[in-house]
């Protein structure tokens, strides 16, 4: 799984991210760091083939993707966006699988409800069941913990494990340093639109000379500049 995203951006011709490159492999977590407007949110789209301008190559499989910010149907139901999902794939099993999720995240019982009117968390959930009905071998995370209530947040780690021990990838852009951490196998530092710095939590700690956590690994590269 390949990125080499040469120049990317929103404007025709003007970039706002550039030489953007890393590969991932399979059961791993690559962590996506960076402060806001770095380039995360640029990189994950550029990786969907959703950016208006775009210069480089993506060799990446199928994937499951959790946006930043839920993406629901207004007139469908919970069950219609998963149907509308099982559909395409024409697995049987699927409808097991969809039970099995929303009975971990506990939005099993709101199945005929109209989820642009449940609350933030629970759409949160609602993506994150989407996301990982089908088993794939590359999950793209934009701030998925974001709104999960600690038990949500359990289950969460819990089935990232589980994909990840059964070989997926994963790419994770998160703001909670301390839970990227704990998660991650490797980690690329984004800055003003490029790569600052990519390696294990090991290598980054070599680059800064200190054995210290990714959080103040963070504000070293931050105060270099
Ligand atoms: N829809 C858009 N139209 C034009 N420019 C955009 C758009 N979205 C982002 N940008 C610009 O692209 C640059 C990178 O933004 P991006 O959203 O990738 O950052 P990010 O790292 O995801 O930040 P955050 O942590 O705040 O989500 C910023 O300069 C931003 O102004």
């Amino acid at each position: 799984m390949e990125i080499d995203i040469k120049k990317a951006g929103y404007i025709a011709n003007q970039s706002s991210i550039e030489q953007i490159e890393f590969s991932m492999q399979p059961g791993t977590i690559t962590g996506l760091i960076g402060g806001n407007g770095a380039g995360k949110s640029t990189t994950i789209q550029s990786m969907l083939g959703v950016i208006p301008y775009f210069e480089g190559t993506i060799a990446i499989p199928s994937y499951g993707y959790v946006p930043e910010r839920p993406l629901l149907y207004e007139h469908f139901t919970l069950r219609e966006h998963l149907q509308f999902l099982i559909d395409e794939f024409k697995e049987k099993t699927l409808w097991d699988k969809a039970e099995q999720l929303l009975t971990l995240f506990q939005i099993d019982q709101r199945l005929d409800d109209l989820p642009i009117y449940f609350s933030k968390g629970m759409q949160q959930k609602v993506m994150l069941v989407l996301a990982f009905l089908v088993e794939r071998p590359l999950y793209i995370l934009d701030e998925p913990f974001m709104g999960l209530d600690p038990r949500a947040m359990r289950e969460l780690l819990v089935l990232i494990e589980e994909r990840k021990q059964q070989g997926a990838a994963f790419l994770l852009c998160t703001h909670q340093l301390e839970m990227a951490e704990m998660l991650c196998d490797h980690y690329i530092l984004l800055h003003e639109g490029k790569i600052q710095a990519k390696g294990s939590l090991s290598e980054l700690q070599q680059m800064i000379g200190l054995p210290i956590s990714l959080l103040d690994i963070f504000y070293e590269f931050q105060g270099r500049l």
